[in-house]
């Protein structure tokens, strides 16, 4: 109250006038107080008297005041508050029966729970095709299906495949009856999420390679884009076999040759018609796709019928070269490029047909958002897990691993990582298996140890980035003809590589995110084949990996418990191994540096012969 005395000097009644109008005030405030009072309890209060309630009633005074000096009309203090309540009450009393939150206290510190807004996907991906993960009983005799081509029946039959995969199964005919529509109908475009091993590839190369067969001349009508150069040139062989008596050719574009080289097996010059191209089936890597795009005459998408992204989520992650963004920007200068400004049946007939996208991966989200950079035609999604937005949304971010895959994990102290490594292969006697470090360096390391530590009679080999390709083609080619019974790798080969041979697979560094633990694990258990994946974490990074492994709603994974007998069994070479495996790679270290050095200071100057000078000679010797 204190602040609202104005100290004036006048005499004593004037000081006894301030003293009653301050306490006729008081009880008026009063009054208004309890008058809210009630107003709360009644649960009609406005908001505007929530605020005012919330101050308390010295700040009532004080807003009451700045109220009433601003109303310039009302003659002396007195009339104003009395005006103030009035006017309070009257507004009160207009809005009592409006509910509460009908208006928005700007500055209000209560603070209203928001609703969360519940995910909802489109359509397409909260109802898709189911496919199933059972690879033990299949149903689809390939013989009985009147849709296959006798040719490819034919191919099929001779690579040993006698029934189709689930995902075959479904995925197939849907291509091959979208494409038997009538022209102005497009097909939908189609997204499969299936496991590692359960037979994408044949489900989409089979039903590309019916609809293109026995072409009347050569053009780019399909076209497949890959992550990396290994998985090109591998689904560039199955186009290649399946291919066979067909009359395709298919053309491999991913930098594993020179480029001109590349270019010589796509398009070929002629005086009469120009540019001819020598190719109907393109698989590239996403870089080398641009590459060609601007560096390679005559390179035309005219005819394009098929787009197909293998390892779809892995390219979305890492668009190379902003592939997507020059290959739209192509087809569109060409599509404008050939438009007539006449409109006939022989112009509209010619029209480029639009191009089907057919997306493939082991872990695509079903991610609206990341979906959308496709610009996909009204999708169709197959998935063997169930999508259903609304319920659970762990659901939305399952990955699925194959059925015959056992999967473990083993804690352990980070010395006694390398002990438990070497006891898969010491004791339990594993031989055909793949394992994944987090880097080139470890990945050399382990190399080198395993070599050492199991005297030649385990044969370990190297595989990563640091390897030129045609060593990596060594390494796998070795390792199919179990000529190498380990790869140690980094996660160059985490995807999408096909080696059915592989029987265990073990991660010595444990997988940064889920994706990259489902294609590590992925690379044995494939194709209805048992396999084994084993994942080794240290004490410290057991709560992450756990997190990693819920987060794709997976339950199989066991903990694997490695008595300490068996660990300390191994303990007896370790040590020397280890002195050994240290040496060797200081050893390479010294030898790099050197070479390093060396080719920094550019080569050797000769020494220059020096001539002889007699006389000079003869005049030193006179002076000496
Ligand atoms: N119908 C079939 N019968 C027998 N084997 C098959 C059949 N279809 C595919 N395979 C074999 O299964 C293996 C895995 O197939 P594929 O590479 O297509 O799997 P994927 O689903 O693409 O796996 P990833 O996601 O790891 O790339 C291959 O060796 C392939 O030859």
């Amino acid at each position: 109250m204190d602040l609202f005395i104005i100290n004036r000097y006048t005499d004593a009644n004037e000081d006894n006038d301030v003293v009653s109008r301050e306490t006729l005030h008081l009880q008026r405030l009063k009054q208004k107080i309890e008058e809210r009072k009630k107003n709360y309890k009644n649960h009609t209060i406005t908001p505007d008297t929530i605020t005012l309630k919330e101050q308390g009633p010295s700040q009532d005074h004080k807003i009451n005041n700045e109220i009433s000096n601003e109303n310039q009309d009302v003659p002396d203090e007195q009339d104003k508050t009395e005006t103030n309540i009035e006017d309070t009450t009257v507004y009160n009393k207009s809005k009592v029966d409006k509910p509460i939150n009908e208006f928005k206290v700007l500055g209000s510190t209560d603070f209203e729970k928001k609703i969360q807004v519940e995910r909802v996907l489109p359509y397409w991906l909260s109802h898709a095709y189911r496919i199933s993960k059972n690879l033990q009983t299949l149903t689809c005799v390939v013989e009985d299906q009147d849709w296959l081509h006798s040719t490819l029946k034919a191919t099929v039959a001779s690579e040993g495949v006698t029934h189709l995969f689930p995902v075959q199964e479904q995925v197939i005919p849907f291509i091959l009856k979208e494409h038997k529509q009538p022209e102005p109908f497009r097909p939908h475009d189609i997204c499969v999420s299936a496991p590692t091993g359960s037979g994408k590839t044949l489900s989409f190369v089979l039903p590309i390679i019916q609809i293109l067969m026995n072409p009347l001349g050569h053009h780019i009508r399909a076209l497949i884009v890959l992550p990396v150069q290994e998985l090109a040139a591998q689904i560039a062989k199955v186009f290649k076999k399946y291919c066979t008596n067909t009359g395709l050719r298919v053309a491999l574009l991913c930098g594993s040759a020179p480029l001109q080289k590349e270019q010589q097996q796509l398009m070929r010059y002629t005086q009469t018609l120009g540019w001819i191209c020598e190719t109907d089936i393109i698989v590239c890597t996403a870089g080398r796709l641009v590459e060609h795009l601007h560096n390679t005459e005559g390179f035309s998408l005219k005819h394009l019928k098929f787009l197909v992204i293998d390892e779809a989520d892995r390219i979305m992650d890492n668009i190379q070269n902003d592939w997507l963004y020059h290959l739209e920007k192509h087809i569109q200068v060409e599509m404008q490029m050939s438009k007539t400004p006449h409109i006939n049946w022989s112009t509209i007939s010619s029209q480029k047909s639009p191009i089907h996208k057919l997306l493939f991966s082991a872990t695509l989200s079903p991610d609206p958002e990341l979906l959308e950079q496709w610009g996909l035609f009204q999708p169709k999604l197959f998935s063997v897990t169930p999508i259903n937005d609304t319920t659970n949304k762990n659901i939305i971010k399952k990955y699925s691993t194959p059925d015959e895959l056992h999967e473990h994990y083993v804690v352990c102290s980070a010395e006694e990582k390398p002990l438990i490594f070497y006891n898969f292969f010491a004791n339990l006697k594993w031989d055909k298996t793949l394992c994944f470090t987090n880097s080139s360096q470890s990945a050399h390391r382990l190399t080198a140890l395993l070599n050492i530590w199991g005297s030649g009679k385990l044969r370990v080999a190297e595989l990563s980035a640091a390897l030129d390709r045609a060593s990596r083609e060594l390494v796998l080619r070795k390792f199919k003809q179990s000529e190498i019974d380990v790869i140690i790798s980094t996660d160059a080969l985490a995807r999408g590589i096909d080696i059915p041979e592989c029987d265990h697979v073990i991660s010595y560094d444990p997988p940064r995110n889920i994706k990259t633990y489902i294609h590590r694990v992925g690379r044995t258990g494939r194709a209805g084949r048992k396999g084994t994946a084993v994942t080794i974490v240290i004490n410290n990074q057991v709560h992450m990996f756990k997190e990693i492994i819920q987060s794709s709603g997976n339950n199989n994974i066991q903990q694997m418990v490695i008595q300490r007998e068996v660990i300390d069994s191994l303990l007896e070479n370790y040590e020397s191994a280890i002195f050994e495996t240290k040496r060797l790679i200081n050893e390479e270290t010294h030898i790099k540096v050197k070479k390093s050095i060396e080719l920094k200071r550019g080569p050797k100057s000769k020494p220059r012969k020096r001539k002889h000078n007699e006389n000079k000679s003869i005049n030193r010797q006179q002076t000496l």
